[in-house]
């Protein structure tokens, strides 16, 4: 046990943390360090709200369906405003993306200069069971100038520009893990003191794992490079982990190694899970903890966003995991590949030289 990291713990509150950050950055103006904090708080109020929604009837259905057409559970709605409310009183946040609302958010912030992509409450699922969920978050810099409307460009920035991403676990404890793109950190709620705590410093997570997590009730419907993995994933032996919260999910794998994938079904072609506020704040997580995320082919913070709630599959974890993943997904490609070039091949017209 490293009782330096302990002891540093009460004295390194998410605060102090954020502001010795922000001392790296010589240009900082204070704004994102602002935003974090608006987060953390309103994660807190959330928390609360999680904790006591068997005890004053917010848990169970909203009765209104969001721009998913998934049935928005109250909590959903809830951390939802919680979550608006925070980032349109901070100031900094001039346009938000949120997964409970199907337009952009305009916070009336002209001058804020930075964008904000958010899943108030995901895993609504198991809300109401008392299984751990969380919130996810994604930060941009705006690209069109200060003193207007956020515009959708603004919003649909591949995940390399990220300044920040984040999430927030409400389980046995709560969690906010965040990176800004100088490594990964993780801090736990102490309620009594109603502060985060640094406790989980520099995260880096396993180079493999033998944990995979995916809903084998759509094995029907995976394509042939993803059934093959998970088959290789059981003749390893590897144990199947599936809590069905994707913050839930993927933090465990994190810590302990493994790979959490949601891939394309007959169910949801696309996969199942938003590229903004789910896919790419995850990605940058985890690569800054020297793991790795794909759609199985390509890079997912490479991926050019084309609407606020796209979907896109993910392979997302240990870095040798979803390295295996790609490259049984590319092997069992290949044959329609080459089908497709033989086919190209026939296609192009022979001219026949005639002998003069
Ligand atoms: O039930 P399925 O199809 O396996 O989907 C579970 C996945 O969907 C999600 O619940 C999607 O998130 P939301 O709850 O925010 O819509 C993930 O947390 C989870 O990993």
């Amino acid at each position: 046990m490293d009782h330096n990291k302990l002891a540093l713990p009460v004295g390194t509150t998410l605060d102090r943390f954020i502001m010795r950050k922000q001392e790296d950055f010589p240009y900082a103006t204070g704004e994102l360090s602002q935003l974090l904090r608006d987060i953390a708080l309103a994660a807190k109020i959330v928390n609360r709200e999680i904790n006591r929604s068997g005890l004053i009837d917010i848990a169970g259905a909203y009765g209104s369906q969001n721009v998913q057409g998934e049935d928005q559970q109250k909590l959903d709605v809830i951390a939802n405003i919680r979550f608006i409310r925070a980032l349109r009183n901070g100031g900094e946040v001039c346009t938000i993306i949120s997964e409970e609302d199907d337009e952009m958010i305009q916070t009336g912030n002209n001058q804020g200069k930075y964008v904000v992509a958010i899943d108030p409450l995901d895993g609504s699922s198991n809300i109401d069971v008392n299984v751990s969920i969380g919130t996810i978050f994604s930060i941009y810099r705006r690209v069109s100038p200060t003193g207007r409307e956020g515009t959708a460009a603004d919003c649909l920035q591949p995940g390399t520009h990220q300044v920040a991403a984040g999430y927030v676990i409400y389980g046995s404890s709560t969690m906010m893990v965040y990176t800004t793109g100088n490594g990964v950190n993780g801090f736990t709620y102490e309620h009594s003191l109603g502060e985060f705590f640094l406790s989980h410093p520099d995260i880096q997570t396993p180079q493999t794992g033998n944990i995979y997590s995916i809903n084998e009730g759509s094995s029907d419907s995976f394509a042939p490079g993803v059934a093959a993995f998970v088959q290789h994933c059981k003749n390893q032996n590897f144990s199947a982990r599936y809590i069905g919260s994707l913050v839930a999910d993927f933090h465990r794998n994190l810590l302990k190694g493994g790979i959490y994938i949601y891939p394309a079904t007959a169910k949801a072609p696309n996969g199942k899970l938003r590229l903004m506020y789910e896919c790419n704040p995850l990605a940058f997580i985890v690569e800054q903890a020297g793991g790795k995320s794909s759609n199985g082919l390509q890079r997912t913070m490479e991926i050019e966003p084309k609407l606020p709630h796209e979907r896109c599959p993910v392979f997302i974890g240990s870095k040798d995991l979803v390295e295996q993943a790609e490259a049984l997904i590319a092997k069992a490609n290949q044959p329609k590949a080459e089908e497709a070039k033989e086919k190209m091949v026939k296609e192009i017209p022979v001219k026949v030289a005639v002998a003069k």
